[in-house]
């Protein structure tokens, strides 16, 4: 579905992505590994359009999107999480849900004037929405909560939620488990299975818990700077010596992560 061939983005003379080549198939959940400062978040921020690439070519689908900025490739479905931006805090997280889809009537002068019926309905079909999908996040008592409020366990699965008052087909997912309780991860973890299974979502998920990635992706790349290692199950990553060097290089800290998954 997605291809990367042979992207590169320079910081200065700084290889941050050094020649990366990958596929996202329809309808994985793609983990996307690596020691720290592999490359990791700059490979993500560039296929979603937030940096654009030194070299290189991404495609979905056959269709050239490298460097599509992020709004155009929102319309093709492509989305990247956000943690809830500062001026968003003071809402609540239903506001925040119906913040999302682009588009609405009430966006225009022209129709807070002459069509508020029309922007009364689609309040109420966003509200309504918005509310299917804090209940399939699990987190309808927080409906009126304030964004700022909630825990960051919730505010991950908020951000999750973000992407599905939207027609999401792939999602970009960095660190959604990173300072997460046990349980709540359970519950994000639980979200993007369903979401893949029963809508047929994508899923590219950034994440250092190797026991999240175990349960959730097939297959897991493997990034070591600034290119693909390797590419298989997680068994088969974590029994590749390249894979091993590569944690080991950067010290025991690293290591232990691929083995632990801390
Ligand atoms: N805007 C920038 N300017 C200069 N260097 C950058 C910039 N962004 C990232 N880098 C560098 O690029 C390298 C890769 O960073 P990146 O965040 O992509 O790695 P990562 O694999 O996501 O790491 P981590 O797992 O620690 O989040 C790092 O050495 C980082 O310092």
């Amino acid at each position: 579905m997605i291809v990367v061939d042979d992207l590169h983005k320079h910081f200065g003379g700084f290889h941050a992505v050094d020649g990366a080549s990958l596929r996202i198939e329809k309808g994985s959940i793609t983990g996307l590994i690596g020691p720290n400062g592999a490359g990791k978040t700059t490979l993500f921020n560039v296929i979603a359009g937030v940096l654009s690439p030194t070299s290189g070519r991404v495609t979905m689908e056959g269709e050239d999107i490298t460097g599509l900025p992020p709004h155009a490739l929102f319309h093709k479905g492509l989305l990247r999480t956000f943690q809830i931006a500062h001026e968003f805090s003071s809402m609540t997280c239903r506001e925040n849900l119906m913040m999302v889809p682009p588009g609405q009537s009430g966006e225009t002068l022209w129709n807070t004037w002459f069509g508020r019926k029309r922007i009364a309905d689609e309040e109420r079909a966003l509200r309504a929405k918005a509310d299917e999908v804090l209940e399939f996040l699990t987190i309808s008592h927080l409906a009126d909560h304030k964004a700022g409020q909630v825990s960051g366990g919730q505010k991950k699965l908020l951000e999750l939620g973000r992407t599905m008052m939207v027609d999401a087909r792939i999602v970009f997912l960095d660190e959604v488990g990173a300072g997460v309780n046990r349980t709540l991860l359970n519950t994000i973890g639980d979200a993007i299975q369903r979401l893949n299974r029963e809508r047929g979502y994508t899923f590219v998920v950034i994440e250092h818990d190797m026991d999240f990635i175990e349960r959730l992706c097939d297959p897991v790349i493997c990034m070591a700077e600034g290119k693909v290692l390797a590419e298989g199950t997680l068994a088969e990553i974590k029994a590749n010596e390249e894979v091993i060097e590569a944690y080991l290089g950067t010290g025991l800290k690293n290591k232990d992560k691929l083995e632990a998954g801390a």
